[in-house]
């Protein structure tokens, strides 16, 4: 069994004073510290506060690919999850995924850039709804998703010293 490149990755739980920042930083879909991450970047607009949008533009290589010359299934589904998650931090709620579907309308090339944007549609207690596309630069959504974020209680996770630094 290969021995894990600790110096490229080390798990939270071996880092001297892990924090949510370090945490965080070694998200797939948008954590600059993770060495085989997505790196993504999003814009949020929140022009209209109760509805915000999350914007990126990202462009996949054959490290993520599925079909040839296409991105693979569930890369996708982690890009459109990763989108509609970065409208929770707007909406001021912790939230993890509960329930997603996808429509795979085209298949998402590698190679080309693409536009990813996220809307809020609606809340219902600790339930959010969200959405999510990948489209094309002239519009044309290749995959769609709908998202059911559930809110988690902050003061659980800061009691599990996920949202404040470890003493
Ligand atoms: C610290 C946050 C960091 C966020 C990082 C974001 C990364 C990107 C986003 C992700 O990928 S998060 C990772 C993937 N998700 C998970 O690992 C979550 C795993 N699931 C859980 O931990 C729990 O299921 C969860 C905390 C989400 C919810 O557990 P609960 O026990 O608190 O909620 P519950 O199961 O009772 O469901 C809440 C409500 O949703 C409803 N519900 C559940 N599934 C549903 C469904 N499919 N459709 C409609 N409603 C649904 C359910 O009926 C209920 O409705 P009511 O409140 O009205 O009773």
């Amino acid at each position: 069994m290969p021995i894990p490149d600790t110096s490229r990755h080390t798990p939270a739980s071996m880092d001297a004073n892990p924090n949510i920042e370090k945490r965080a930083s070694h998200c797939f879909g948008c954590g600059p510290a993770n060495p085989q991450g997505l790196h993504l970047v999003f814009t949020t607009d929140t022009s209209n506060p109760d509805i915000p949008v999350a914007t990126t533009q990202f462009q996949l290589d054959r490290l993520h690919e599925g079909p040839p010359g296409y991105i693979h299934g569930g890369i996708v589904a982690t890009l459109l999850d990763e989108a509609m998650s970065k409208l929770n931090r707007p909406l001021n709620v912790l939230a993890m995924t509960r329930h997603m579907e996808i429509d795979y309308l085209h298949p998402v090339p590698l190679y080309q850039s693409l536009v990813l944007t996220s809307r809020h549609l609606s809340r219902e207690g600790r339930k959010l709804f969200h959405r999510a596309e990948i489209q094309r630069p002239d519009g044309t959504v290749l995959a769609r998703a709908k998202g059911l974020f559930i809110v988690i209680d902050a003061r659980l996770l800061a009691l599990a010293g996920l949202t404040q630094p470890e003493s």
